[in-house]
């Protein structure tokens, strides 16, 4: 099944088909509808991206909804951010994408969303961490084997200086087991390809949604 919408492929400027990119941008594209689905990509909200072996980035576009991408909504990037043809604007935080990259050489694929639980768990707290423990799930993210273990996912405030964000998150990268939230905004998760990224954005989805209605019952219980 092909998830690319339009019917022009990607062509390099030698004029040949440009496989690894189109294969990359269908990713995006597929993900971007998998993400809606769930409803972690409300509006506007989130950006994906993918790098190919040849060390290109792949990234969407800032704005637009990321649940009815097209070709056109995915952009080459240099490990720098910065875009590859002046006019593209890529996503206003592909530098925290960029980050992932240069500080993990095996990842491949990242993935940022807004869901509700994100949001909502990271604002009840002032904590700048979040324990997820005995979950079974807990094994989806890497080196994981047992739900008897204790994965703290880092929470930092929420800064529109996507620069200065970039610099508090560089503190824990090499800790980070489950990827990362910002508070009252939403999840970074990566993994060395798209489908493994998926796969932890939607382990760590399901476990902050556990949290949030575990948060609820405890309310429930102390009002009764
Ligand atoms: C709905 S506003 C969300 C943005 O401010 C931002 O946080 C976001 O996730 C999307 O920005 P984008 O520049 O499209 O990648
Ligand atoms: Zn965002």
């Amino acid at each position: 099944m092909s998830f690319v919408t339009d019917t022009e492929h990607a062509r390099t400027p030698s004029g040949t088909s440009d496989i690894a990119w189109d294969k990359a941008v269908e990713q995006i594209i597929h993900a971007g509808r998998r993400m809606d689905q769930r409803g972690w990509v409300p509006a506007t909200a989130g950006n994906l991206s993918v790098r190919l072996a040849d060390g290109r980035i792949a990234v969407t576009r800032s704005g637009g909804h990321k649940g009815f991408l097209t070709r056109q909504g995915v952009i080459e990037v240099g490990l720098d951010g910065t875009s590859i043809r002046p006019k593209d604007r890529p996503s206003a935080e592909t530098l925290l994408h960029c980050q992932i990259y240069a500080h993990f050489p095996d990842a491949g694929a990242v993935l940022h969303g807004h869901s509700v639980a994100s949001t909502v768990l990271s604002m009840a707290s002032t904590d700048s961490e979040l324990y997820l423990a005995d979950y079974e799930v807990l094994k989806v993210f890497e080196g994981q084997t047992t739900h008897e273990t204790r994965l703290a996912v880092p929470v930092f405030p929420n800064d529109q200086d996507i620069a200065r964000l970039s610099r508090s998150v560089a503190l824990f990268l090499n800790d980070m087991k489950a990827g990362y939230i910002i508070r009252g905004h939403g999840v970074y998760v990566w993994g060395p390809d798209m489908d493994t990224a998926l796969a932890r954005l939607e382990g760590l989805e399901f476990l902050l949604a556990c949290e949030l209605e575990q948060a609820k019952l405890r309310a429930a219980v102390q009002e009764a």
